[in-house]
């Protein structure tokens, strides 16, 4: 039985980029390891209708908080078979996002702390209510806003298929993602958090595993 570990951040923050790392890294260790991305794009409707609400479509479904995190849970939820199947046969699976994003977005849209309404709401709905994994760890990429929206709109420029979402858009919120993911970062949210960028990370999430 393996372990859930995390990978969180803002947007363009290289999530992706460190994923990737990871998974050389313990192909090299002989650790076995399977990601997965959420939300679930191409997979999931629900992740599916998430993206087109956040570039402008399906009237005004993206104006509310608690809808847009819904449908980002009822994509977890579909994808929870697969997870445990995953940590059946695996040391390590790495979420590229989970459950911390819908508590840091939702909160920040909603200006709250992590002692608010939305994050218990987040953490009932889909630990409790969906059952999904806890993750044993959940690691956040220490890369703020005014670095991590450089790299969003250098990818947006180069990859036409990656043009800015609502919310990679608003710097604000931007900011408040941040200062709430680093919030539940000091309060432990769920499981143990630590912060880390580079190859600190690699290390930090490998170390779990070795
Ligand atoms: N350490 C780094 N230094 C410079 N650029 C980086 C670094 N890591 C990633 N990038 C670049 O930043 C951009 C965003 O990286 P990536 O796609 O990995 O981010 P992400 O956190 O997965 O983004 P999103 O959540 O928006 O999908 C990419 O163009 C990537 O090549
Ligand atoms: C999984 C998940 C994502 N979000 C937010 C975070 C991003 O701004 C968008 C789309 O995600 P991507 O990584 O840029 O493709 O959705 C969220 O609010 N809640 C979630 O659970």
């Amino acid at each position: 039985m393996g372990i859930l570990v995390a990978i969180e951040g803002l947007d363009g923050a290289g999530k992706n980029t460190i994923v990737g790392r990871i998974r050389e890294q313990a192909q090299h260790r002989g650790i076995t390891l399977e990601t997965v991305a959420f939300p679930s794009y191409g997979r999931h409707v629900t992740a599916d209708i998430a993206a087109e609400a956040l570039h402008g479509r399906h009237g005004d479904l993206s104006q509310s908080a608690y809808a847009m995190a819904m449908l980002f849970a009822l994509d977890r939820r579909e994808a929870a078979d697969d997870l445990r199947a995953a940590l059946a046969r695996n040391d390590l699976l790495l979420c590229d996002r989970y459950v911390a994003s819908n508590a840091a977005y939702s909160a920040a849209r909603l200006h709250q702390g992590p002692d608010g309404e939305v994050v218990d709401w987040v953490g009932d709905l889909e630990f409790g209510r969906f059952g999904l994994p806890l993750p044993a760890h959940q690691l956040l990429l220490g890369v703020p806003p005014e670095i991590a929206i450089d790299r969003a709109a250098g990818r947006a420029a180069a990859d036409a298929t990656r043009a800015k979402d609502a919310y990679e858009r608003d710097a604000d919120l931007q900011s408040r993602v941040w200062r709430a993911y680093l919030d539940l970062a000091r309060v432990q949210w769920m499981s143990p958090w630590t912060v880390a960028d580079g190859d600190d990370a690699v290390e930090q999430v490998l170390a779990l595993v070795a």
